[in-house]
């Protein structure tokens, strides 16, 4: 019996609404280990091996094709390689955990409202404050695709493992490179998004391995039953 390999994201409202996917295709999932435990079964198809996994953990996972098909957001799978979206085929675009990846300043930066302010604070920042501008962020490849492309070079990451929002308060960074869906956590921290300043507009995927093995035709056999809710058709 060969083995399809299913990851689901771990924690939070997107794990939820995954399970929901699959209960709502009729392909309940259970955790006989209970709701703590990170293994789940498929009744309606026990050859399928279901992981939960942190959401990041999934994008490179699919990526690297060690897991056959599995939901997380797209931030994540542009985030891990910059080829990251030519090695996964997305089955259908889930329309929940959406999310923008956008650069926010201080709410005090007054003439900053574009990439091309931003631009020029930088150039000027050394001279200026003895030390390059530092962006407090977790997203470190999209972000220096994105200041690339504006052009921006003089800067340094920060490397941010959560709590981003904290970084030009605490002193951490300057500016920063984050998610949001309402806003509040920016406002909260007195942060304003630059206006040419969203990076990437994100929602959960459902997505298949490029290299995916197809089982013989149980994954597509899968595939089409999930594929079936929507109007999307995939086609391997
Ligand atoms: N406030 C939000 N609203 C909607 N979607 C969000 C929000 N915050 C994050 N997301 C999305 O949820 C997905 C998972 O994010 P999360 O930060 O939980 O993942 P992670 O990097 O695996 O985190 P961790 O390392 O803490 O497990 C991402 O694709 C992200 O775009
Ligand atoms: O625009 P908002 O609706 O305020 O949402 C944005 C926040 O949501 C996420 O944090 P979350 O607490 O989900 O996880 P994380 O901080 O652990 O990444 C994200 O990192 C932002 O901090």
């Amino acid at each position: 019996m060969t083995t399809i390999m299913l990851a689901l994201p771990s924690k939070g409202r997107i794990q939820d609404e995954s399970l929901a996917v699959f209960a709502d295709a009729g392909l309940a999932i259970d955790r006989p280990g209970g709701a703590r435990s990170y293994l789940g079964e498929m009744a309606a198809m026990p050859d399928v091996s279901v992981r939960f996994l942190s959401a990041s953990e999934i994008a490179r996972e699919l990526i690297r094709g060690t897991i056959d098909i599995g939901i997380t957001g797209e931030d994540l799978i542009h985030e891990t390689a910059a080829a990251g979206p030519d090695q996964i085929a997305i089955v259908k675009r889930l329309g929940f955990g959406r999310a923008d990846a956008v650069v926010a300043v201080p709410d005090s930066w007054i003439d900053v409202t574009t990439m091309d302010d931003l631009s020029d604070v930088a150039a000027d920042f050394r001279a200026r404050h003895g030390r390059w501008l530092k962006v407090a962020t977790k997203f470190v490849n999209l972000t220096r695709r994105h200041f690339a492309a504006h052009g921006i070079a003089e800067y340094r990451i920060v490397e941010s493992l959560g709590a981003t929002e904290a970084a030009p308060a605490s002193g951490a960074a300057d500016l920063i490179v984050d998610i949001t869906s309402t806003g509040s956590t920016l406002s909260a921290n007195g942060l304003r998004i630059i206006e040419d300043g969203t990076m990437l507009k994100s929602e959960s995927l459902l997505m298949v391995a490029r290299n995916a093995e197809w089982h013989e035709g149980k994954l597509e056999t899968l595939v089409r039953l999930l594929s079936a809710l929507g109007a999307e058709t995939f086609q391997p």
